[in-house]
C-alpha cells in the first residue's frame, strides 16, 4: 500500500468543508451541494448515504479532485486535492459510476496488473492476490478476455477489482454493489471490512443497498438536497429509531381518536382493508400497553398488531423526509 503523505498525523484521511457546487449559471443552475462538511478518520468506513440526486457523487467527484468546487475545499491526508491533484489521486482508488476507469481492450487481469504498476506496484508479486480477487468477483473464467465484450454488470466488477488493485490507502466506491449478485455482493461486503480492519485503508462509499452500509460501515453521513443531515456511527442512526413500528388493524370507528393517534402515536397510512381498517403507529419501547389502552377506550375491536423492528432503512426515510414526515436532522441526533 502506498505511503499516506508525511506529517500531519492528526490529518482525517479524507476532510470536506463547507463545500459548495453549482452546475450552470443564472436561472438554470442547480446546486448539488449546498455546504457539506464532514471528515473520515484513517482506517474508517463510512458510507455516504441519500436519495437520488442528494449530491454524493458531486461530492465524491469534488474530494477526488475531478471537479473544481464552487467554494470550499476537499483535502486528502491534510492536503488540498485542488492544488496538489496528482499528489492526492495517488493516494486515493475509485470507482465512480461504474466501468469508466477500466481500459476495455485489456482482459481483467491486465487491468489489475496495469492499475497495481500505476502504483509502483510489481504485478508479478500480486498474480496470487489478483486471482483471488477475480475469483470472488466471479471474473476468473474470463480473466484472460478483453473488456470490451463484458456485459455492463461485469465491466462494473472489473472496474472494481482495478480499483482495489491499486492498493491505494484510501478508497472511494459509488454504488459497489449496483448489479452484483448475492454472493458477490456479500464477498465484497467481507473485502471491504478486511481493507480496513486489517490494512487500515480507509473506505468512502455511496450506496442504496441499506444492508451493505448497515454491514460494513463504521459511521453513515446522511446528505439530503446538498447537506448533511446527519453524521452519526451507524449503530447510534438505527438505535435512534429503536422505538417498534406496528401495522394495526381495527374494526369499528376510530373518529376522533384517529388525530389523537397521529399525534401520540405517528399513526399514518391509515386504509379500509378487508380485514379492516389498517394503519402504522409507532410505539415507543415499553408503551405497548399505553397504546392498546388507547384502542380500547376508542371502543374499536384490534383484529392484528404485527410488530417491525425499525432498520437503518427506516432511521434513513425519516431523516430525508421521504417518509412523509418532517425531516429529523443532526440536532435531533445530538439529543
Ligand atoms: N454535470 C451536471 N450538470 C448539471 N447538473 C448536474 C450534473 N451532475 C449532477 N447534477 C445535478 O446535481 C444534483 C446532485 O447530483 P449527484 O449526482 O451529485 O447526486 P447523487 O446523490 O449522487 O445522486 P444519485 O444517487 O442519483 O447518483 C442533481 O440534481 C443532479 O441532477
Amino acid at each position: 500500500m502506498t505511503e499516506p503523505f508525511e506529517g500531519g498525523r492528526a490529518d482525517p484521511a479524507v476532510a470536506v468543508r463547507d463545500l459548495h457546487k453549482s452546475y450552470g449559471s443564472g436561472a438554470s443552475a442547480v446546486t448539488a451541494v449546498d455546504g457539506a462538511s464532514f471528515t473520515v478518520g484513517r482506517g474508517e468506513v463510512v458510507g455516504l448515504l441519500g436519495p437520488n440526486g442528494a449530491g454524493k457523487t458531486t461530492t465524491m467527484k469534488a474530494a477526488l479532485g475531478l471537479l473544481v468546487p464552487t467554494t470550499g475545499s476537499c483535502e486528502v491526508f491534510g492536503v488540498d486535492v485542488h492544488a496538489e491533484t496528482a499528489r492526492a489521486y495517488r493516494h486515493v482508488g475509485a470507482m465512480l459510476e461504474g466501468a469508466r476507469n477500466v481500459y476495455w481492450r485489456l482482459t481483467p487481469r491486465e487491468n489489475c496488473a496495469f492499475f497495481a504498476s500505476l502504483q509502483g506496484i510489481d504485478p508479478q508479486t500480486r498474480r496470487e492476490e489478483h486471482d483471488r480477487l477475480l475469483e470472488s468477483l466471479d471474473l476468473l473464467d474470463r480473466a484472460d478476455d478483453a473488456v470490451n465484450d463484458f456485459s455492463r454488470g461485469m465491466k462494473g466488477k472489473v472496474a472494481l477489482a482495478a480499483t482495489l488493485a491499486r492498493e491505494t490507502p484510501v478508497v472511494f466506491l459509488d454504488e459497489p454493489t449496483l448489479g452484483l449478485d448475492v454472493e458477490a455482493t456479500r464477498d465484497l461486503r467481507r473485502r471491504i471490512r478486511r481493507l480496513a480492519d486489517e490494512e487500515g485503508r480507509t473506505v468512502l462509499l455511496s450506496s442504496h443497498d441499506m444492508d451493505t452500509v448497515q454491514a460494513v460501515c463504521d459511521r453513515a453521513v446522511v446528505m439530503n438536497e446538498g447537506r448533511v443531515v446527519a453524521d452519526d456511527p451507524v449503530e447510534d442512526l438505527v438505535g435512534l429509531f429503536r422505538t417498534r413500528e406496528y401495522e394495526v388493524t381495527v374494526t369499528g370507528t376510530l373518529g376522533e381518536t384517529r388525530a389523537a393517534l397521529a399525534s401520540e402515536f405517528d399513526a399514518e397510512r391509515f386504509r379500509e382493508t378487508p380485514d379492516g381498517i389498517r394503519f402504522t403507529a409507532v410505539v415507543p419501547e415499553g408503551g405497548f400497553y399505553g397504546f392498546i389502552d388507547r384502542l380500547r377506550a376508542a371502543e374499536v375491536e384490534v383484529v392484528s398488531v404485527t410488530t417491525r423492528d425499525a432498520d437503518l432503512e427506516d432511521a434513513f426515510l425519516r431523516l430525508t423526509g421521504e417518509d412523509g414526515r418532517p425531516p429529523t436532522g443532526t440536532g435531533v441526533l445530538a439529543e
